[in-house]
């Protein structure tokens, strides 16, 4: 039977990719997506605004909504100080099974925690099943229709803190415009754009920083 998208990243990250280097990695997905197969990572123009958020945080706790096959996580995960943990929340079992394995090739399965399941089912258990009091950083890149109702989910839940920091991806393309409007708007935020382009086209995106001010 004819293999998914997925299982060919998958290929090509163990063909070209050496084991335990995370940048190895991020470069064979990058060299897929632009030369083989267009696929909805964050890429390598957003991803370095994505590295130079985190760098600069230094987060402990971090949350990612979306793992999809995994790029972003380690994109994180590859920046984060011995003892931090990434949770990753992927819906699509068949993604989450990728995940690992690219999460595992990178040699970073030791800081990433990939739960597989809908995000508004699982923020309301952070808490009592990971022991996590709050997050440090969390990267929305999940479906779009729910980074309004998953971020004020994790407001209710407590899960967020002065000065966490919130990164949305797509905010232009595919687009999410009720959460713009909110982190915009909400005297609970100070929210900037980071204009850039959607992953592997010329296409405009950006993403969109949101610190939470309690
Ligand atoms: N734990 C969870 N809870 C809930 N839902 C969850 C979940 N885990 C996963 N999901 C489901 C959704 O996951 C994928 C979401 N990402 C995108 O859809 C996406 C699409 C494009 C795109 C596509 C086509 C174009 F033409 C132009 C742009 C680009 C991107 O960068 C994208 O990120
Ligand atoms: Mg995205």
């Amino acid at each position: 039977t004819k293999s998914t998208r997925p299982q060919r990243l998958l290929k090509a990250v163990q063909k070209h990719a050496t084991r335990g280097d995370p940048q190895s990695v991020i470069s064979a997905i990058d060299h897929f997506c632009r030369h083989s197969e267009w696929a909805m990572n964050v890429g390598d123009e957003k991803g370095c605004i994505l590295d130079s958020v985190v760098s600069e945080l230094n987060p402990e706790k971090v949350l990612e909504l979306g793992t999809y096959c995994g790029y972003s996580t380690v994109r994180i995960a590859r920046l984060l100080p011995p003892g931090a943990r990434l949770i990753t929340l992927e819906f699509n079992a068949d993604y989450a099974a990728i995940a690992r394995q690219v999460i595992a090739w990178a040699g970073l399965e030791d800081k990433v925690q990939l739960v597989e399941g809908a995000s508004g089912d699982w923020i309301p258990r952070m808490k009592e099943h990971f022991g996590i009091e709050t997050f440090d950083f969390v990267f929305l890149d999940h479906w779009k229709d729910r980074y309004l109702p998953d971020t004020k989910l994790m407001e209710d839940c407590g899960l967020l803190r002065k000065g966490t920091v919130l990164l949305a991806d797509n905010v232009i393309c595919p687009g999410v415009p009720d959460y713009l409007e909110y982190v915009r708007n909400s005297l609970s935020y100070k929210s900037c754009y980071f204009k850039s382009h959607l992953e592997y086209t010329k296409a405009e995106d950006g993403l969109e920083k949101s610190v939470f001010l309690g």
